[in-house]
C-alpha cells in the first residue's frame, strides 16, 4: 500500500488526477468511479483537463434505492453534474435505483466481469465505509442491496432538504466487487476522516471496518491532506 500525504485536498486530488493520466496512458480502459464530496476537486480537474475520455468506460460503486436518474440527490444527476456532461465517456455504467434489486444487481456483477475496472476511485465514510458496504457487511459481498447507518444518513443530509428525505437504502458494488479492480485510489480529507483512516490503514483487518480490506490488495495508493492523515502512526 502506498500512501501519499498532501498539504491541502487540492494538491491531493491533483495527485489523483496525475495517477489516472497516467494509467490511461499505459492503456486503461475502465474507470470505477464514486460520488460524494472527496472526489468533486478530481473531477473538476478531469473536467478541465485536456484528457479524452471517448474510449474509457466508467463505472459507479453505488446508487440510492428510489431515486430515478433525474433527481438532484442521485448519484446519476451528480456524475452528470460534475463529469459525464462535460467529459463523454463511451459508456456509463451505474446502478438504476428504481430497478428490481436481483436482477439489477446481477447484472451490474456482469457488467463489472465483461469490463474489469483498471482504477477504482474510493471515498471512505466516518465510519469506514467504502461504496455503501456499512461495518459489517461481509468480505465476500457482491453487489447488493444495503441498508445505510443512521450515521451516514446524518452525513449524507446535507445533501437533502430534510433528513427525512435521505433514502435508507441503496445498491452497492460489493467489497469483492471492489477488490476485483486492478489498481485501488482511495482518497480522504479532512479530520473528520482521520480516524477510519487510521484504522483502516494501521488498525487490524475487520469486517467492521469496510475499507481495512484494502490491506489486502496488491495495488492501493491512498491520497489524503495533512487533516485525515494527522493519526497515522507511520507517516
Ligand atoms: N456512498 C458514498 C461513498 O462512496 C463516499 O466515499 C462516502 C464519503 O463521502 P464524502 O466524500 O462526501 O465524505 O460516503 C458516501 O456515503
Amino acid at each position: 500500500m502506498e500512501i501519499i500525504i498532501k498539504a491541502t485536498p487540492e494538491e491531493a486530488s491533483r495527485y489523483a488526477f496525475e495517477k489516472i493520466r497516467e494509467e490511461m496512458e499505459r492503456g486503461a480502459k475502465v474507470l470505477g468511479l464514486a460520488t460524494g464530496s472527496t472526489p468533486e476537486r478530481l473531477y473538476r480537474i478531469m473536467r478541465e483537463s485536456d484528457l479524452d475520455f471517448s474510449g474509457m468506460t466508467s463505472i459507479n460503486l453505488d446508487e440510492y434505492m428510489g431515486l430515478s436518474e433525474d433527481n438532484p440527490q442521485s448519484y446519476h444527476y451528480f456524475m452528470h453534474k460534475h463529469l459525464f456532461d462535460a467529459k463523454p465517456f463511451k459508456k456509463n455504467y451505474l446502478l438504476d435505483g428504481l430497478a428490481d434489486e436481483t436482477e439489477e444487481c446481477a447484472q451490474f456483477e456482469e457488467i463489472i466481469a465483461a469490463n474489469p475496472i483498471d482504477v477504482q476511485i474510493l471515498g471512505i465514510g466516518t465510519n469506514g465505509h467504502i461504496g455503501f458496504n456499512e461495518p459489517g457487511t461481509s468480505f465476500d459481498s457482491r453487489t447488493q442491496k444495503v441498508a445505510l447507518w443512521q450515521s451516514t444518513i446524518d452525513s449524507n443530509k446535507r445533501y437533502f432538504a430534510d433528513e427525512k428525505d435521505v433514502p435508507r437504502f441503496a445498491y452497492s458494488m460489493g467489497i469483492q466487487s471492489i477488490l476485483s479492480s486492478r489498481k485501488i485510489i482511495l482518497m480522504a480529507f479532512g479530520k473528520e476522516k482521520a480516524a477510519a483512516v487510521k484504522a483502516a490503514l494501521e488498525g487490524p483487518i475487520t469486517e467492521d471496518l469496510p475499507a481495512s480490506i484494502l490491506q489486502t490488495h496488491k495495488h492501493v495508493t491512498v491520497i489524503l491532506d495533512e487533516a485525515a492523515a494527522q493519526m497515522l502512526s507511520k507517516k
